[in-house]
């Protein structure tokens, strides 16, 4: 349980941590142990006590905040000496966490740590902290919006390039920026609205205070509408974008795959209906995360087996952001029209389990090239755009196919950016979505010419939803939703 300060304005409520804390340590620097350096933190308002007492110094003041000092430190009963070990702490409010912050910087070993894990937890009101819990005080002290805390866990979780500058924008502050400057303008037409109800009959008070209002709240609406229809940009470059790999029986699908992942992840065999479970894995293309996952060849069969195969890849496939379906390019006949005849193979595809991918972007692979004569190949020049001729077994114009993936996929996801953020969790979609709503709401009162004092009601609602993305107004439970996917010292 933790205890807050609450000061209570409208909807909208401030907390500040209370000093009566436990004081928090633990592992900053991951469970992983052996290693040349590991740093413990310390926060609360007890932090500084244990600087004194495992370096023995008697004076805060022989500490200057922010600055390393190469100290020995001592357990705290036993006074064995424990470590010699670098030490800062920062004065609150300029820490982390906004409170006072100690840092022991020990060498990596389960035995030093645990040394000094032992003496610390000796300290009356100390104990070890809970997952996220320095991150989650750093919020409660208004050292982060939660907007900025999702983007520093991101950061921790980020594997490719792109993510990086995404979730390190996010952090610095880009979707806080323009929630809470869209929030503020809400909140001021919010009072304007207010004092137009409570004043316009007896005072005087412009007339045209309300359709200032009501310009405004478009202009919120608008900017917020065009921002939820970000074909979930920011999102896929969070959790990776997800690829199917389709195709009937032996196109080359599971070869496809472990060229991709360079190893050879799944079973490449001539028995047609060798793949049957969805296989996935993980790739970074060009700095763009992907999940991709192989699945089994799509024909109407009665094994069962082979059949549930099939099941699950259509299911995958609808799930996906990008399909790459792989044609065997023996299937095709040189007289006719290599277009057409491949549409209508992708047809034939996709009805085998009435499955329709129509709104998902496909690339289309002609593969075993090395498997035809030169007359064929002549005609690939009058081959669409995202149809692309390969060689698995051979590595014909793989470079070329990456190149074209990776494009589609930039398409996909944002190009990270610190003055246009998108949205990049599916938390930040629900609220915004329930703003869009109230702010429609109010507007459609006003329209109506309904009653003033109902609409202004939706407004205030809108500002709530708002000021939840950003954590402006709060409840236990959303803190437990965000902060427990922390890390332990985060
Ligand atoms: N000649 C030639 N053979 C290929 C090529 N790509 C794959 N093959 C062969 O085609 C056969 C099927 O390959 P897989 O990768 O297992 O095909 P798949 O689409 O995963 O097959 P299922 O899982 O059974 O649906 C294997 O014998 C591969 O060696 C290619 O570019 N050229
Ligand atoms: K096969
Ligand atoms: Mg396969």
């Amino acid at each position: 349980m933790i205890f807050k300060h609450f000061r209570i304005y409208k909807n909208i409520c401030f907390c500040r941590h209370s000093s009566s804390l436990s004081t928090i340590f633990a592992l900053a620097t991951g469970p992983q142990l052996r290693s040349g350096v590991a740093i413990i933190r310390v926060s609360g308002s007890l932090a500084t006590q244990s600087l004194l007492k495992l370096t023995r110094e008697t004076k805060l003041e022989n500490f200057k905040p922010k600055q390393l000092y190469l100290k020995k430190i001592y357990h705290h009963k036993t006074n064995d000496l424990i470590d010699q070990c670098m030490t800062v702490w920062f004065k609150e409010p300029k820490s982390f966490t906004g409170e006072d912050v100690v840092e022991f910087h020990i060498h990596g070993s389960k035995a030093v740590a645990g040394a000094i894990f032992s003496t610390l937890s000796s300290f009356p009101n100390y104990r070890l902290a809970e997952p996220g819990e320095f991150s989650k005080r750093a919020y409660l002290n208004g050292r982060l919006d939660l907007t900025e805390a999702e983007g520093l866990i991101d950061l921790i979780n980020a594997q490719t390039e792109q993510q990086r500058k995404q979730s390190l924008y996010q952090m610095q502050g880009s979707l806080k920026e323009l929630y809470e400057r869209w929030r503020l303008d809400l909140v001021k037409s919010l009072a304007h609205a207010e004092a137009y109800i409570d004043f316009h009959e007896d005072q005087h008070i412009e007339n045209d205070i309300l359709s200032d209002v009501i310009n405004t709240v478009k202009t919120a609406y608008n900017a917020m509408s065009i921002h939820l229809q970000d074909h979930r940009r920011g999102e896929i470059l969070r959790d990776g974008c997800r690829i199917a790999i389709l195709g009937a029986p032996n196109a080359g699908k599971s070869s496809l795959l472990n060229i991709l992942t360079q190893k050879p992840t799944a079973i490449v065999s001539p028995i047609a209906g060798t793949t049957r479970d969805v296989i996935e894995s993980t790739i970074d293309l060009g700095g763009y995360p992907i999940v991709i996952c192989d699945t089994a060849g799509l024909r109407i069969t009665d094994d069962p087996i082979e059949n549930e195969g099939v099941l699950r890849a259509v299911d995958r496939a609808n799930t996906c952001d990008l399909l790459i379906i792989v044609v065997d390019i023996s299937m095709l006949s040189l007289h006719d029209n290599l277009n057409e005849q491949i549409d209508k193979h992708l047809s034939d595809l996709f009805t085998i389990k009435s499955s329709s991918f129509n709104s998902l972007t496909k690339l289309i692979l002609l593969n075993k090239i090395d498997l035809t004569n030169e007359n064929i190949r002549l005609k690939f020049q009058q081959l669409n755009d995202n149809i692309i001729p390969i060689s698995c077994t051979l590595g014909v114009n793989i470079e070329e196919f990456l190149s074209k993936l990776t494009k589609s996929i930039a398409e996909k996801c944002t190009e990270p950016s610190f003055t246009t953020p998108y949205l990049t969790n599916e938390r930040h979609r629900i609220y915004l979505t329930r703003t869009v709503d109230d702010l429609l709401m109010f507007l459609t009162f006003i329209n109506n010419n309904q009653d003033l004092v109902l609409a202004v009601e939706y407004l205030r609602l809108a500002i709530r939803s708002l000021g939840t993305v950003t954590g402006v107004v709060h409840t236990e439970e959303l803190l437990d939703v965000i902060f427990r996917d922390f890390c332990i010292g985060k």
